[in-house]
């Protein structure tokens, strides 16, 4: 339970740590250049881990915290902090994410995940809270503050903007962006690609064949918030602070394209994808 004089929202307290992580991150890419990657991303992931950290332990001492950068919290009785699997309250964290992009130098795709999940929320995910910070982007979204992009169905003929992961995509997915009619975006980090289709710069974000809770819970607690459409891949709910945090796929989109683009994983994780050059469906379409 937190102390109820304390003034700040779960959702302020996670977009003001989002942004003061994101000024730190900044401050160790310019002090140690871009000379030794692997050294950067390493003090990168640690500043940021311990800072939120200790200002987590400092603002919400009862509350567990599951990190990426914590080996211990992985496991369900382990850590330095309250047991996750007790706790009614757990702070999913990754403390640097596109710790990749971080270290290549002028790239903006990386971020800071802060979000809070609760084992009575009302939502299927649990999520209650969350920010992503995008400090190269200079901006924050997060529960509190972030409204939806504008309703602006994709007219039939224009290409959808699917982001993807610049190194690692799904195996199918240039097959689906065909079968769609759709452009692929390749670009870093899960919190910048979800941020995107926030933003309405790109119209979607599939992922499969490997992530974990850090990776998405904040940029979907954004999303949800901000009334887009979450799932896993086959459309089954996202579930947080499960025993093993291995989170492997998932579609972000606007509500709309929801349905078209999850028949569409249907039928290419089936394999009876229309072959490209034949007439489909276009997902800018009314499903229904
Ligand atoms: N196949 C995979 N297995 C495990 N993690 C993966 C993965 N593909 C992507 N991820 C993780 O998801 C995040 C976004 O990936 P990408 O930039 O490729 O889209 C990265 O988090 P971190 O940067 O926090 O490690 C990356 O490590
Ligand atoms: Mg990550």
């Amino acid at each position: 339970m937190v102390d109820p004089t304390i003034a700040e929202s779960d959702a302020a307290l996670a977009r003001r740590l989002a942004v003061l992580a994101g000024e730190l991150l900044l401050r160790v890419r310019a002090t140690h250049g871009h000379a030794d990657p692997a050294a950067l991303k390493a003090a990168g992931d640690r500043a940021s881990h311990d800072f939120l950290r200790a200002e987590l332990a400092r603002w919400r001492p009862a509350d567990a915290v599951l990190s990426e950068e914590d080996e211990g919290s992985r496991l369900v009785d382990g850590g330095d902090g309250v047991s996750r699997r007790t706790a009614d309250r757990v702070w999913i964290i990754d403390p640097l994410d596109g710790t990749r992009e971080f270290s290549e130098q002028g790239r903006t795709d990386w971020a800071v995940h802060v979000a809070l999940w609760a084992r009575d929320a009302a939502t299927p995910h649990g999520l209650i809270a969350g920010a992503v910070g995008l400090p190269a982007q200079h901006r924050v979204l997060a529960t509190d503050v972030t409204a939806a992009p504008p309703a602006t169905p994709t007219p039939p003929g224009t290409a959808l903007r699917l982001a993807a992961s610049r190194s690692r995509p799904p195996a199918f997915l240039a097959d689906l962006a065909d079968e769609v009619g759709a452009e692929l975006v390749p670009m870093g980090s899960a919190g910048a690609k979800i941020a995107a289709v926030v933003t309405g710069d790109v119209d979607a974000y599939i992922h499969a064949g490997g992530q974990y809770e850090w990776d998405s819970a904040a940029p979907v607690a954004v999303a949800t918030a901000a009334g887009l459409h979450a799932s896993r891949i086959d459309g089954s709910p996202l579930t947080y602070n499960e025993a093993d945090p291995r989170l492997p796929d998932l579609l972000v989109c606007r509500d709309e394209l929801a349905a078209p683009l999850l028949a569409a994983l249907r039928r290419q994780l089936a394999g009876t994808a229309v072959p490209s050059g034949s007439p489909a469906p276009h997902p800018g379409k009314d499903p229904r």
